[in-house]
């Protein structure tokens, strides 16, 4: 039952933001009320990681990476470690999300690579899944998210570090959400899949967490959908109304 596993909430700023909205952002959060229920996260970007991270009340809210390359250190111009997010103070990085699958060419080989070094250097990982439309029309949405499912699921040991978020693509940004039906549908065939081919103790204990224009009008009834146990959320999360998803199934 989804009551066994910890509500999360993450807020992914992607590229936006500056030190005088974060400011605002970060205050807003940690004077606010809560959920104790809900364990949350927020991801600046890559510039603000200490930032963010030396002003968010620890004790409430977690801060994550957006992004991070699978090696140690070296010549890789504009990119980021796990050892650089961890000096940072955070604890997480968000892994294939859409934009680095579709925008920046990411493949599902490179991803499971970024899986895997992410989690030997300890830190936490979000790792995403979706479908673009065309492949949602095609009857492909089920083929697509077990693919990158797998190529994830290969490169994992330890899935208490794993919080797995599923995006259909043409729902990011867009403001057509997922109907709670669409997401259910989807959460519910990724858990069986992940009992079939990882194992079922897995399958019970991983948080999916559903991403694509959720925000505080909608967040209560996809939050009480049995496989939906959490969000990760784009641009409410930017705003106050974050708090409003956070507190979901208050
Ligand atoms: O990582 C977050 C997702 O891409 C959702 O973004 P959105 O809430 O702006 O649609």
């Amino acid at each position: 039952m989804s009551t066994e596993r910890k509500f999360f909430v993450g807020g992914n700023w992607k590229m936006n933001g500056n030190k005088a909205s974060i400011d605002v952002i970060v205050n807003n959060l940690n004077t606010a009320d809560l959920s104790p229920e809900t364990e949350v996260v927020v991801s600046p970007p890559a510039c603000y990681l200490d930032y963010t991270s030396s002003r968010v009340d620890k004790k409430k809210i977690g801060v994550a990476a957006q992004n991070c390359y699978k090696a140690e250190k070296g010549a890789f111009t504009g990119d980021i470690s796990p050892a650089m997010i961890k000096d940072n103070g955070c604890e997480w990085v968000i892994l294939g999300h859409s934009e680095r699958r579709h925008v920046f060419g990411e493949s599902d080989q490179l991803i499971g690579e970024k899986v895997a070094f992410a989690l030997s250097q300890g830190l936490s990982i979000i790792p995403c899944v979706g479908e673009k439309l065309e492949e949602r029309e095609a009857g492909l949405t089920e083929e697509v998210v077990f693919r990158q499912t797998k190529a994830i699921a290969d490169n994992v040991k330890d899935w208490s570090k794993v919080v797995i978020a599923y995006e259909p693509v043409w729902a990011i940004g867009t403001g057509k959400v997922a109907t709670p039906a669409q997401a259910q549908e989807i959460h519910q065939r990724l858990r069986t899949w992940l009992s079939e081919k990882v194992n079922p103790a897995v399958a019970q204990n991983v948080r999916i967490l559903y991403g694509g224009s959720v925000n505080a009008a909608n967040c209560k009834e996809l939050g009480t959908q049995p496989d939906i146990d959490g969000f990760l959320v784009g641009g409410a999360s930017l705003k106050p109304e974050f708090v409003d998803i956070i507190n979901a199934r208050r």
